[in-house]
């Protein structure tokens, strides 16, 4: 299928190369999938849209000429937009838009299959809470990862490289010179040559010959950033499989406790010794110093506290000596020394929280009594460093671990979000299957038979319609008294059939539709026509009654174009010619009677009659009944008159009516 896709209607040559840019074109589109051709440079949403429809009617080979007129361009519009309206995600109403009114049986009976499935989903608040946090998946941003290299000496290998792993910066290296430089420039060097396996270099260089075969071991941070992209969506699809019972393609609870791992950024969380590290990093000369005041407060102390007592002749010889004031303190006051050190020292182990470092930290204040206690710098030096090193080191691994738990669930997450989505898509269709009592119409036979069809476009709330019975079968006139739903009854059905042909269940309890070719609706025209216009006009129903196409024509008050006595002479023709063809049409006309007159056939008339009179109301029956010429509201409002004022002149004149009438 689509092996050219400038096959596809719409779909030129710059388009087919947009679509060239995705991984499969030709699988989305076979797919139906609107998201991931709207992935392709250039192609909004909307024409991912129109390009999905082309090519489902290009695998059907259906002209796509269904709807022929604006009038039923319009119902299909409305029924499209009250399905919209139903879905929660913009992907969802994009993906409805590829349910269009198709001639052909097999695309009918493939939506049907879809419809038929969609409408046993029942919708409940909380899905459609969660669904409203789904939209396709996306790639990350560009991840860089700037602290590791690949190195090779191979051309080859040095191409296949920069393809598979674009995150790093590849080097082509001549001899083991090279991989020293790039060492004193890269935390980690990883070489692709085993010619280099057993070289010594200084600093982190590995020989890993296979690793363009796993590049989450090399950069975890590709997985880690499609995840930490796309946290939200999958939790909310995660949230959807929960609420509506879907069976998911992983574990939950695994997805879930891996993402609440992942911070926004792409590194991990919730590690306590990475977390420890970090403030000990941050926070070392803090504490350092802190610990410092606090020996030396003690130490002041103590020294305030103590008389010193000293022989003469010891202070004679400390002083012939030249020793100062440390060696005193050495001598008197070493038990009061050790302990500042030792709460020092303490104080600064309990601020790092890290016993793994404890020998290290105690170093920073040696036993040497000096007064102010001082701590020495190079071992904080040391110590920072070596936090330093392991937190990089953990972090790392910790990328790593995860990435490969994440690495796993890439697929599954493919499909989680692929399954909510299209889950929304089911639920628009059951909501509007619900909200209007639709039902599966029968896609067969002659003509189109309704039984309680409730047009979702009128202007009352749906409760409030009438239902309706109708069967029409070749070619009717429809007579009805003024606002007796007329129009309504024509576009009921024309959204009868226009949502059957979608493959959608349609509003009534029980319907048979013929699977017509085309669906010409023509609407009632504002005022007469000018001399161009009606020309027009005639000139589209000329070359409709000669195409040989099964179609369904509605017509309403055609009259409207033209004077009274020409418009019925008009229709009158139309009707022949159509009667000879395989159409279905039903022409509302105000001149029914006179129309029938004209025509050389047998043209059925049908009437929506008025029931009576209420309070000055007129109440109708909307059904309209078969082979009935409707009277007209005048003649209704003369007959009450001649039933209740008893006048001659009232029941005079009806009898004009009725000898029309006959
Ligand atoms: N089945 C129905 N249930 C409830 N209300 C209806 C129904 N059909 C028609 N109506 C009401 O009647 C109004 C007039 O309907 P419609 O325009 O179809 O009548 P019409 O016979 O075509 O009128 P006109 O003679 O003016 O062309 C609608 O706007 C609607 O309010």
């Amino acid at each position: 299928m689509f092996e050219d896709l400038k096959a596809i209607d719409g779909v030129g040559a710059k388009t087919a190369e947009r679509l060239a840019e995705l991984d499969d074109p030709r699988e989305a589109l076979e797919a139906e999938n609107v998201a991931e051709i709207a992935r392709a440079p250039g192609i909004s949403d909307g024409r991912a849209a129109r390009i999905v429809r082309a090519a489902i009617r290009h695998r059907h080979d259906d002209s796509g000429e269904f709807l022929a007129t604006d009038r039923a361009e319009e119902l299909y519009g409305s029924i499209l937009e009250s399905l919209k309206a139903r879905a929660v995600t913009a992907y969802g109403e994009k993906r409805l838009e590829t349910f269009y009114p198709s001639a052909s049986a097999d695309r009918i009976a493939e939506v049907r299959a879809f419809t038929e499935r969609a409408v046993e989903r029942e919708p409940s608040p909380e899905i459609l809470e969660a669904l409203s946090g789904v939209e396709p998946l996306e790639a990350p941003r560009d991840v860089q990862v700037r602290d590791r290299c690949l190195a090779t000496n191979d051309a080859e290998t040095f191409s296949e490289a920069r393809e598979a792993i674009p995150e790093v910066s590849v080097e082509l290296i001549e001899d083991a010179r090279g991989i020293a430089d790039l060492a004193r420039g890269y935390s980690t060097v990883i070489v692709l040559d085993e010619a280099f396996s057993g070289v010594e270099i200084d600093g982190d260089v590995r020989v890993r010959p296979d690793a363009l075969s796993d590049p989450t071991e090399i950069v975890p941070e590709r997985a880690l950033a499609f995840f930490a992209r796309n946290g939200d969506r999958l939790r909310a699809a995660a949230a959807v499989h929960r609420a509506a019972g879907l069976e998911a393609p992983c574990d939950l609870d695994a997805l879930e406790g891996a993402l609440e791992r992942l911070e926004g950024d792409g590194s991990v969380t919730g590690d306590e010794q990475l977390r420890r590290l970090g403030t000990a990093i941050d926070d070392l000369d803090a504490a350092v110093s802190m610990a410092e005041n606090a020996a030396n407060d003690r130490l002041r102390e103590a020294i305030e506290k103590r008389d010193v007592t000293i022989e003469g002749t010891d202070l004679l010889s400390l002083v012939e000596r030249g020793a100062g004031v440390d060696s005193l303190l050495e001598r008197e006051l070493a038990d009061e020394y050790a302990a500042a050190i030792e709460s020092a020292r303490k104080r600064l182990l309990g601020a790092l929280e890290l016993p793994d470092h404890e020998s290290l930290a105690r170093g920073a204040f040696n036993e040497e009594p000096t007064f102010p206690v001082e701590h020495d710098e190079r071992v904080i030096e040391r110590l920072r460093e070596e936090l330093i090193a392991e937190r990089d080191r953990r972090a790392a691994r910790l990328k790593q671990e995860l990435a490969e738990r994440l690495g796993e669930l890439r697929d599954p997450a493919e499909a989680l979000v692929g399954a909510a989505l299209e889950l929304d898509v089911e639920l628009a269709v059951s909501r509007f299957a619900r909200d209007f009592e639709c039902t599966f119409p029968a896609i067969e036979g002659e003509g189109i038979e309704i039984e309680g069809g409730r047009s979702p476009l009128l202007d009352v709330p749906f409760e409030d319609v009438e239902p309706v019975d109708y069967t029409v079968e070749g070619v009717s006139l429809l007579s009805g008294v003024n606002s007796g739903g007329k129009t309504s009854t024509l576009d009921l059905l024309g959204v009868v059939v226009v949502a059957a042909q979608m493959g959608l269940p349609v509003p009534a309890e029980r319907a048979r539709v013929q699977r017509f070719e085309a669906l010409h609706y023509q609407a009632k025209t504002q005022g007469t026509l000018d001399a161009g216009a009606f020309e027009a006009t005639l000139r589209e129903f000329g070359a409709l009654v000669e195409s040989d196409r099964t179609r369904l024509v509605l017509v309403d008050e055609l009259e409207s174009i033209t004077e009274p006595g020409a418009s019925a002479v008009i229709v009158a023709g139309i009707l022949e010619s159509l009667t000879e063809s395989d159409s279905t049409a039903v022409f509302v006309s105000h001149l029914a009677g006179e129309i029938r007159e004209a025509a050389d056939v047998d043209v059925t008339v049908d009437g929506i009659e008025a029931i009576g009179l209420e309070n000055g109301e007129l109440r109708v029956n909307r059904s309209p009944v078969k082979n009935q010429l409707a009277r007209s509201t005048p003649e209704l409002i003369v007959e009450k008159l001649a039933e209740n004022e008893g006048a001659p002149f009232y029941s005079e004149l009806l009898g004009k009516f009725d000898a029309e009438g006959d």
